[in-house]
């Protein structure tokens, strides 16, 4: 149990003249779950499908769970668990009949009847994998990489196109996985997942890790003050009333952060202040919170808002 269950290290895969993984390493441990986040074209899925044994890296090197995911392949296989992002089932398979059958790869596998009613399929079992809706096919391919009850799952996008209930089942599956010891590596689109799921982030950026460690530490601090109000407040003026270090912004119009940085408290006197400004200046501060540091914040910080290929 000493080895990560995942360890990259200066990670290349090429397609043509196009660089999808341009060096890129991270680890991750056992028994935790570890999300790839970055905006479309990143390399996640190059990145987790070199993992997976299914793609050949073009530089660099790839242990999991100790061992060489394509030299290894046979040896992996039983303990880790796959979940394309393109579903990996066959279009003519019925859901029952496809989970029994993963199930018969496995030496100790989870009843397929228990994993088809957890994840909402029972009614489902019968029908062919192309008659599934886009959500029931996405829980198949859950069910089918969790039912080998591996000690390691790639999900790419999981939880893509699932609706509320779907979701949540899902998220539960998961945070069972990694209570039993299971590592997750995942990747999902949706910061809020990732933020709730995950313990350590990875975020990738053209092929580069741009942020990695853990969660909590990537959203730590960065507290601000949000209001709205009528556009065009004068903000250099609300900012000359607060304390040195703070500064205010309006995005997009109507919309005012202030943010304070060094030692300034955003606490109770930094609010009397604000308001205070805004009762002299007969503004009304409207939605007025205090606003933690998000990972969907961090991840358009490190990323950009510009839209990707
Ligand atoms: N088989 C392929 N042939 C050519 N180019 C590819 C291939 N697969 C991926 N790419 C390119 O490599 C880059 C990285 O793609 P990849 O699918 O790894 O990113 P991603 O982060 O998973 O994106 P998304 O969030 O959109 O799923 C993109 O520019 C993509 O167009």
């Amino acid at each position: 149990m000493d080895t990560a269950a995942v360890e990259v290290t200066d990670l290349v895969k090429r397609y043509g003249a196009v660089t999808a993984v341009a060096g890129l390493s991270f680890t991750a441990a056992r028994g935790a779950v570890t999300a790839l986040l970055g905006p479309n074209g990143a390399g996640k899925t190059s990145t987790i499908e070199i993992c997976e044994g299914f793609r050949r890296a073009d530089a660099g090197r790839v242990r999991v769970l100790g061992l060489d995911p394509l030299r290894d392949a046979h040896t992996l296989k039983p303990r880790v668990g796959v979940m394309p992002q393109s579903g990996g089932v066959p279009t003519g398979a019925r859901a029952g009949e496809w989970l029994r059958l993963m199930a018969a790869f496995h030496a100790n596998p989870v009843p397929p009847e228990t994993l088809l009613e957890r994840l909402g399929l029972s009614s489902a079992a019968r029908t062919p994998f192309r008659r599934l809706s886009g959500g029931q096919q996405q829980r198949l391919s859950l069910a089918a990489a969790v039912i080998g009850r591996p000690e390691l799952v790639f999900l790419d996008e999981p939880t893509a196109g699932l609706d509320p209930q779907a979701r949540i089942a899902a998220w539960e599956l998961v945070a069972e996985l990694r209570a039993a010891g299971v590592g997750v590596v995942l990747t999902t689109h949706y910061m809020e997942e990732a933020e709730r799921l995950s313990d350590h982030v990875v975020i990738i950026d053209h092929g580069r890790v741009v942020a990695d460690g853990p969660t909590a530490d990537l959203t730590r601090g960065g507290q601000e003050l949000r209001f709205r109000a009528g556009a065009g407040l004068d903000v250099s003026d609300l900012a000359a009333a607060l304390p040195a270090g703070c500064a205010v912004t309006e995005h997009p119009g109507g919309h005012y952060t202030v943010a304070c940085a060094g030692p300034t408290e955003l606490g109770p006197g930094l609010v009397a202040t604000v308001t205070t400004w805004c009762a002299a200046n007969a503004v009304m501060p409207e939605d007025l919170r205090v606003h933690r540091r998000t990972l969907e914040d961090v991840f358009l910080e490190l990323t950009g808002r510009d839209l990707r290929d």
